[in-house]
Formats: structure tokens, sequence, C-alpha cells
């Protein structure tokens, strides 16, 4: 079966601990989320599960066959048009060229893209457009385990509703799993079989939330009621300094 295992991972910039004896294994088709305080080290843990950064002290076991990276910020390459975009990582592992162009322009559609777009470049597109240019290229391949850093904080909810379905598509027609950081619980809770809260300084996993209830039977109105019980959470408060806020 395939996994992603870490065990005791711990990881030093210079002489500074970002991150202490991190423990979790992320499973063939589950969603597993990180969440924690801005600095905490949830993109340096991302970082190092997709291979991007050296591990120097624990071990992380990846038998995932594929995989891909979302950047939040995108990163598009710029002298390349929408379709050639997301063709980028067909054409990387050798498809046919003709056959990649196709399937790049049935995803755009798929998400949203018109056929006028496909000849854009990125400095044309808006933010929502680039955004989704970034899913399709990342999903496009059916990459078996997928790592998202923070892809949706820019959206409007309207946007983030939409890719929140494709993605939740992708994972029960693909069996994909997925590894996603984000500071909003709220997505955690609507995406996730389990939430990692990660404390920071340095960061360590303080608890851990699972959630069995099917993702497609998360409505507003469940996703509101667990954040509202997670809000009332001893190690969230710390987590996130709750308790030290008072609104003027
Ligand atoms: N390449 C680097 N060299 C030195 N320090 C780094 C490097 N990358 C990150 N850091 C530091 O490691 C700490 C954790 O950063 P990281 O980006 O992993 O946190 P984060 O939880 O993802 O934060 P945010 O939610 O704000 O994106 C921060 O103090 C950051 O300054």
């Amino acid at each position: 079966m395939e996994k992603l295992e870490v065990k005791h991972l711990t990881h030093h910039f210079g002489f500074t601990e970002i991150l202490h004896d991190i423990n979790f294994t992320l499973k063939k088709g589950e969603v597993l989320s990180i969440v924690g305080p801005s600095g905490g080290g949830k993109t340096t843990l991302l970082h190092l599960c997709a291979g991007l950064l050296d591990v120097e002290e624990g071990s992380i076991y990846n038998s995932f066959q594929s995989s891909a990276f979302a950047f939040q910020e995108g990163r598009l390459l710029p002298w390349k048009n929408v379709i050639d975009n997301i063709a980028v990582g067909l054409l990387a592992r050798g498809d046919k060229k003709s056959e990649a162009l196709q399937k790049s322009e049935e995803i755009a559609l798929k998400f949203g893209l018109e056929e006028d777009d496909f000849e854009k470049f990125p400095k044309d597109l808006s933010g929502g457009m680039k955004q989704r240019v970034n899913f399709a290229r990342a999903l496009v391949t059916k990459p078996s385990l997928l790592f998202l850093d923070e892809p949706f904080s820019a959206l409007d909810i309207g946007l983030k509703r939409e890719l929140y379905t494709h993605l939740l598509e992708s994972c029960k027609e693909d069996n994909m799993s997925i590894l996603f950081i984000t500071h909003d619980l709220m997505e955690g809770i609507r995406l996730s079989d389990e939430i990692l809260l990660l404390e920071a300084d340095p960061g360590h996993i303080v608890k851990t939330f699972t959630y069995d209830t099917p993702k497609d039977k998360r409505d507003d109105t469940f996703v509101y009621e667990e954040s509202a019980k997670i809000l009332q959470d001893k190690e969230i408060i710390q987590t996130f300094e709750l308790n030290t806020l008072e609104l003027k």
C-alpha cells in the first residue's frame, strides 16, 4: 500500500530548531492537513515531505507512485500560455505532445477556463484564473499524492468551493491522497480525514483531530459546528494564542 511515513523528523535552519520530533503517516486515499500559527514550520515540513529539502534527522518514507506540488502563489511559467503551462508535467514525464495538449484542454474546461483563455499568458490572467491553471496543472497528471501549500488562501469563497469540489472529485475518482497546509481550520475540517495541529518554537504536533464523516456529507452546518467545537479545544486555544486576544 502506498504511504508517506514521517518518523522522528527534526529540522534546523542554522542553530534554530524549526521542527521537533514529527511523526505521522498518510495512507492511500487520505487527506491530511497541517494547521498551525504563522512561522510554526508548516512549509518547512511540507517541503521536507515533498523532497524539496533534505532530511537531516529522522526519516521520511514515501512509497507513493507519483506526486505533484501546487504552490500558494502558482508559479506559472510566464513565457508559456495557459495550455502549455498545464501540459508541463505531462510533457516532462514523456506523454506525446498532442495527447498532452488534449488532456490539458479538457481539464482547463473542467476547471472553468474558456477556450478564449487557452492562448493567454500568465500576465494576462486574473488571480482566480491563475489559480485554476495552477490546480489544473497539478491534477492533470493524476498524481497519487498531491502536496498543497495554502493554495486557497487568496481566493474568494465561490472559487474556493469550486476548487474544493474538484479536489474531492479527484480524491474519489483516482483515490488520490493529499497533504496540505492551511491557516484555515474550517478548510481543514471540510477536506481532511485528519488534521495535525502544529505548535511553534520549535514546530511539533500537539494534537490530531480525526474526521470520519464522508467529505461529501460535510455541509456548512457540519463545518461550523465542528469549528465551534475545535475553537474551544485547550490545545487550539494555546497554539493559536486565542486566550490572549481581546476584541476592542
Ligand atoms: N531557508 C530558510 N532559512 C532559514 N530560516 C528559514 C528558512 N525557511 C524558513 N525559515 C524559518 O523557519 C521558520 C518556519 O518557517 P515556515 O515557513 O516553515 O513556517 P510556516 O508555518 O509555514 O509559516 P507561514 O504560515 O507564515 O507560511 C520561520 O521562523 C522561518 O523564518
